[in-house]
């Protein structure tokens, strides 16, 4: 029988979990024996793996972030420690991968491939939805849902004072988040990478609300702009509203996966085993255009993510 390991890497993501409760039980009904590796690619290195009990798995598919925890690690990216790594691989007769992670995480076992030929499958999991090739990552659902109730919870206290408030969210140099969080929660300004933003334009846009008796003013920043502060500052001085400014932070990476996440989790994991089973090796699972499906490493970490031009579109009218 041979071996196949589920493990978790670089930022965590609700679905990671019941990716790897199918992933486990769908390998065992193909006649694989499942193990988990935990801490990710400091836990290969270190040799933290362990079989993939059906205890291990039963109470895993509401638990938000990762129960066999993630890491980024700089020892893999040197020869010697993936070498260590491969021997507790070869040890324990595991000859199959499946990584959940970025592409950080993908070009990892990329470079692990090239050195000892153990292919892999990759599940596109990370809140940014930063991935080429794919329209959706595991988290993404759930991490929109936890900062749409952060936006409307700032918006009662934004409207009980007419104060404004910027709130910044994660995704790295994506504004994927923060564009479509925008418009689902009616801000009124949405500062993103992906869009150039005219400050004096969205004072014109705004003033009536601004004069407003008892109105608010939420503005949607992406932490990849790095202007939430700025933005803070000038809503104060030129808008002259009294204003604060909500980091949300990790928190939006928290939180029990959605039903979205769920399901994703599930059908990119039993694909992920699949296309090990079949021999399709080194590839990522993606879906696209409303279709399942696998791309190579280079279409997917070696492209740059675009975010739907329909969604800039419909944030364009919040940047100026
Ligand atoms: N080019 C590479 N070659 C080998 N290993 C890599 C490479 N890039 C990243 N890694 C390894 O993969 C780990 C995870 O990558 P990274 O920190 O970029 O996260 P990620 O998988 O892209 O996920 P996230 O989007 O959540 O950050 C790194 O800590 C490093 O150990
Ligand atoms: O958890 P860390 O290492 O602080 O990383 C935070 C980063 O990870 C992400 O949450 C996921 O890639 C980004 O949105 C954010 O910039």
């Amino acid at each position: 029988m041979s071996g196949i390991a589920i493990m978790t890497s670089g930022g965590d993501a609700a679905g990671m979990n019941p990716a790897i409760k199918s992933a486990v039980d769908h390998a065992r009904q193909l006649g694989m024996n499942p193990y988990v590796v935990y801490d990710g690619l400091e836990g290969l290195i270190d040799g933290k793996i362990k079989e993939a009990t059906r205890e291990l798995t039963s109470d895993m598919i509401y638990r938000g972030g990762t129960l066999l925890r993630s890491s980024r690690s700089k020892r893999f990216f040197d020869y010697e420690f993936r070498k260590q790594a491969y021997e507790h691989l070869k040890a324990r007769d595991i000859n199959k991968l499946i990584i959940m992670g970025g592409d950080g995480s993908f070009r990892a076992l990329n470079d692990f491939f090239n050195d000892f030929e153990v292919p892999f499958a990759g599940i596109p999991a990370t809140i940014d939805n930063d991935i080429a090739g794919t329209d959706y990552c595991l988290g993404v659902d759930t991490a929109q849902n936890v900062i749409l109730d952060c936006i409307d919870s700032v918006r009662d206290t934004a409207r009980s004072h007419h104060r404004a408030f910027v709130i910044e969210t994660m995704g790295r140099d994506c504004g994927y988040l923060a564009m479509t969080t925008a418009l689902c929660s009616a801000a009124d300004i949405c500062i993103v990478p992906e869009i150039p933003y005219d400050l004096e334009s969205i004072y014109k846009r705004l003033q009536p609300a601004i004069n407003e008796e008892g109105s608010c003013i939420i503005a949607v920043v992406a932490e990849g702009t790095r202007v939430a502060q700025y933005l803070t500052r000038w809503l104060t001085e030129r808008a002259g509203m009294d204003t604060r400014l909500t980091v949300l932070g990790h928190v939006q990476r928290g939180g029990s996966p959605s039903a979205r996440d769920r399901l994703m989790g599930t059908r990119f994991a039993t694909r992920a085993v699949e296309a090990l089973h079949k021999g399709d090796i080194n590839q990522i699972m993606v879906y696209h255009d409303g279709q399942y499906g696998y791309a190579s490493l280079d279409a997917v970490a070696g492209q740059q993510y675009s975010v739907n031009p329909d969604i800039i579109n419909l944030c364009r009218e919040l940047s100026c």
